[in-house]
């Protein structure tokens, strides 16, 4: 292992060898193949070397890519530190519920486990490329997952950074490429590299230059043409950039922080084979660079096969290939597994041996072969523990005392926030604004606005004074549909944006309270904008007061009610997580708000009066009653006569005395409900 010093100074683009210097295994007994330590040029990794220029026709000319790459280098240059990974007998179980049958357990626990990885270990080092293949379901994702340190649950066994066990230290030095793009759809592929790069990016570097890295990025990736097209994707299907530039937008995310240690989970999916290929190849020269690149990736051809320098190969969530991707053939051969054909592709002979299938498997008299694919796995995996094993068990304990030695004390910087608090929110609450601005002021939310605020105008058509019990209904009404809808806008928040939320903060992108007053901050304008429309409308078709005080002062009341529900909703999505559990509850909650609202009940029993307590809208409706018949109003009650307003029935029973306390209990609950929303999404965040 290198010395710390000799580590740092890597340059982005050095070559394998030198990024490779570790000691030599010692070949264990019976197969040749067991040299984990170097990447060895064989002549398939001889080939590699015309990949390493990407191919892409969309590309801009190499002078302004070239000059862009230099800056970025130059800015960065200094941010990466080469890592060794290393990761031994990592294992990994989930536990499920067992059935019951006539309400007993079948067995006598209530959970079963499942065993997802056994025992996989091996190396990573800076410099190489080390995939992870296997069938589907072998477990490819979860160890990656495992690897990145980004796996909810305890995974046993031992995973190290240059020697260390803490992730938090190597965070932001980590970039982990989804299988699933994590994208904001709406935002243009120069937007969404420019807001990441103004959070990911140091503090030392200016706002020019952090821009000036996200455009070398994308003329880096070939992203030149789709710059400013949107994304695309999400929920809603919205048409954008193709699948292939996703994924490149996805690596340039992670490629903006030049991590040292970068993850990919199935990067070629989906693609044709063209762009696999020159999405593996910019992987690959970020890993000859100095990084340490892993991924996983489903059934490469021999072309991107060739690309590897090392490989992990599991059947079942248990190892049976580990080490040298040019070796592999040579070590099946000798385990008595050599293909029948010269010319197969060595991945889809693996992913066949992995799934105990020995059809193109040549036959040899003097080794018995299983039959049945079980036995064949079970076969594989045994000389995988006989053979591979104790040597990658030796490497890493040697490398283990040369890493401890070399890899020093942490940088301060590595635990430090790349931008201040104020700055997060600041591009948070930019970028949310710009997602979210065709959502916000949709047409089909206006339109059910004024639709909603003209038929009740009409319907409340300069309603006479006289008329008290239809006056209060409109009220009613103002705060009942102002509690619904910001309720129900409010609940997809969190459960919608949980992906990105995760994936950036499990990079260290910014603070859980940055985004959330982002969050809260960027909906406001939406949520006050329409209902000050609505009121406005409704208030003055419906005949209410025509006082501008009153006017100004029920408008308040109903912002402050828009708020308060705003609050729920997002409380109970951040504590479900789950749109359609949110919005059931959500329904059920605002029925019994409705219900003990105090305008269809006046006289609720006892036991259950306590309901209207806890309901917004009841204060709500009482602050704007309290409001629109101040304590010495009157109305016509019959015959000449005048009488209070306040003791007309359905306004005597509210109780309407100190407004001061109904608008206190309502701050009460503005606070509470979004401190509740805060917690509960702490505590289902990475921190
Ligand atoms: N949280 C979980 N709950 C239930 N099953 C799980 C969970 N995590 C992993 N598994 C199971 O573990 C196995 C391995 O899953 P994993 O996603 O790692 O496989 P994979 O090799 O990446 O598959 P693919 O190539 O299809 O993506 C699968 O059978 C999967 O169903």
């Amino acid at each position: 292992m290198m010395p710390p010093e000799q580590e740092s100074n890597i340059a982005p683009n050095i070559s394998p060898a030198i990024a490779n210097r570790t000691g030599d295994a010692e070949p264990v007994e019976g197969c040749p193949v067991t040299n984990n330590n170097k990447v060895i040029p064989s002549s398939d990794n001889n080939n590699n070397n015309n990949n390493d220029a990407i191919h892409d026709e969309h590309r801009q000319p190499t002078t302004t890519a070239a000059a862009a790459t230099a800056t970025r280098f130059s800015i960065l240059q200094q941010s990466l530190r080469p890592i060794t990974l290393k990761f031994e007998d990592v294992s990994y179980s989930i536990s499920f519920p067992r059935k019951k049958k006539n309400g007993c357990f079948l067995h006598q626990e209530p959970k079963h486990r499942r065993k997802i990885l056994s025992s996989v270990t091996g190396v990573a080092r800076p410099g190489e490329l080390t995939a992870m293949l296997g069938p589907s379901g072998s477990g490819k994702t979860t160890l990656l997952t495992a690897l990145a340190g980004r796996l909810d649950g305890k995974v046993s066994g031992s995973i190290t950074y240059n020697g260390r066990h803490d992730t938090a230290a190597v965070k932001r030095k980590i970039g982990f490429v989804s299988q699933d793009d994590v994208l904001y759809p709406h935002l243009t592929v120069q937007e969404t590299l420019n807001y990441a790069a103004m959070l990911r990016l140091p503090k030392t570097l200016t706002k020019e230059e952090k821009l000036q890295h996200a455009d070398a990025i994308i003329a880096e990736l070939g992203l030149t043409r789709c710059r400013n097209s949107p994304v695309g994707g999400g929920v809603s299907i919205i048409r954008g950039i193709s699948g292939g530039e996703r994924k490149r937008v996805s690596i340039g995310l992670e490629m903006l922080i030049n991590p040292s240690l970068l993850f990919l989970d199935e990067p070629t999916s989906g693609l044709d084979s063209t762009t696999a290929q020159l999405i593996m190849s910019v992987v690959r020269g970020l890993a000859r660079g100095g990084r340490t690149v892993v991924t996983t990736i489903h059934q490469p051809s021999s072309r991107l096969y060739r690309m590897f320098d090392k490989v992990v190969v599991l059947s079942d969530g248990q190892p049976i290939y580990s080490g040298q991707s040019g070796r592999v053939m040579e070590y099946l051969e000798c385990i008595g597994y050599a293909p029948a054909f010269n010319f197969v592709n060595p991945a889809d002979f693996l992913l066949d041996l992995a799934n105990g299938i020995v059809a193109d498997v040549k036959h040899d008299d003097n080794v018995e072969h299983h039959e049945d694919q079980a036995s064949i796995k079970q076969s594989l995996i045994s000389s995988y523990k006989k053979n591979l094993y104790p040597a990658l068990k030796e490497e890493i304990q040697r490398n283990n005392i040369d890493s401890v030695i070399s890899s020093g004390t942490p940088r301060s910087s590595d635990n430090q926030w790349n931008t201040t608090w104020w700055e997060q929110l600041k591009v948070l609450l930019k970028r949310g604004l710009q997602e979210r601005r065709h959502e916000s002021f949709s047409g089909l939310r206006i339109f059910q606005v004024l639709s909603v605020s003209i038929l009740s105008g009409l319907l409340w058509w300069h309603c006479d004074h006289s008329h008290i019990q239809d006056q209060v209904g409109l009220l009613f009404f103002f705060s009942i549909f102002w509690g619904f809808f910001p309720l129900f806008n409010a609940i997809f928040a969190f459960p919608l944006e949980r992906p990105m939320l995760v994936k950036e903060r499990s990079s260290g992108m910014y603070h859980l309270s940055s985004y959330y007053v982002a969050r809260m901050l960027g909906d406001l304008p939406m949520e006050l904008v329409l209902p000050t429309i609505f009121v406005s409308i409704s208030y003055w078709m419906g005949g209410l007061k025509p006082s501008v005080v009153t006017f100004v002062l029920t408008l308040l009341i109903m912002l402050f009610n828009v708020l308060v529900s705003q609050g729920i909703g997002l409380a109970l999505g951040a504590i479900l997580m789950d749109v359609k559990q949110a919005t059931t509850l959500a329904s059920v909650t605002m029925l019994v708000f409705l219900l003990a609202g105090g305008y269809y009940i006046q006289h609720m029993p006892p036991f259950i009066e306590w309901l209207k307590y806890v309901s917004f809208s009841h204060y709500c409706y009482k602050l704007l009653v309290g409001v629109q018949y101040p304590e010495n109003d009157v109305y016509d009650c019959g015959h000449g006569l005048l009488c209070r307003v306040r003791d007309f029935p359905a306004i005597k029973c509210l109780g309407i005395e100190n407004l001061w306390e109904d608008v206190a209990t309502l701050t009460l609950m503005l606070i509470g409900y979004r401190v509740v929303a805060y917690l509960a999404l702490r505590m289902g965040q990475p921190h």
